[in-house]
């Protein structure tokens, strides 16, 4: 592998933790861009939204984005990265972009017993089960608009990575007998 993999997908979905684990089964590097973000500025995402807002937070991400993409690299990718046209069209043509897809449900339970606040601040002020919901009706498109690839990633991890693995096969195999997608 050396085009890099973008994991996309609403927080919760797995992101993080799924592209370790994938980077490390296909041994590649691993970065993601909140938790280089954080490093870089020494700052919580909490922090930097506080001071600059959403949209100072945004610029950054898509900074942040441009600077971790390289060969032979999964990047996880923080869940409002597909918000941008620029970021949907420049993980697309840098590489693959997979989709972590997952229902609300399995969202909040993740989310509940591990809300990490500081690198997840409110988007809309609303509960949470409340908000899970009203995000992906808003983002769900766009995910699917910038993915090459779908998977379900509500299934344990170890199948998770296997999916992602599979489907990147398929597209290889695809793209040798001359047909692109
Ligand atoms: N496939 C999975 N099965 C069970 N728990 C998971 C799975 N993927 C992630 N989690 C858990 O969900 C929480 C959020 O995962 P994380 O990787 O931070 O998501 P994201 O980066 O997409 O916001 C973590 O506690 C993580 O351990
Ligand atoms: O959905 C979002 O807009 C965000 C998701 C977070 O990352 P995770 O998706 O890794 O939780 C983080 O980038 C920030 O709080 C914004
Ligand atoms: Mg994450």
């Amino acid at each position: 592998m050396t085009q890099p993999l973008f994991l996309v997908g609403p927080r919760g979905c797995g992101k993080t933790t799924i592209g370790m684990l994938l980077a490390e089964v296909i041994r590649c590097r691993f970065v993601d861009t909140d938790r280089w973000l954080q490093s870089q500025v020494q700052q919580t995402v909490a922090q930097l939204v506080e001071q600059e807002g959403w949209a100072g937070f945004r610029a950054r991400e898509t900074a942040a984005l441009e600077a971790v993409t390289a060969p032979s690299t999964v990047v996880a990718t923080g869940g409002g990265i597909i918000l941008t046209e620029y970021n949907r069209r420049y993980m697309r043509a840098q590489g693959k972009v997979i989709y972590l897809c997952a229902p609300v449900p399995v969202l909040v339970n993740r989310l509940l017993a591990s809300p990490e606040e500081a690198l997840r601040p409110s988007l809309t002020g609303k509960p949470l089960s409340e908000e899970v919901q009203e995000v992906l009706k808003q983002r769900d498109r766009l995910y699917r608009e910038a993915a090459h690839v779908v998977v379900d990633a509500s299934r344990e991890p170890d199948r998770v990575v296997s999916e992602i693995s599979a489907a990147l096969a398929r597209t290889a195999r695809r793209k040798q007998g001359g047909v692109y997608t």
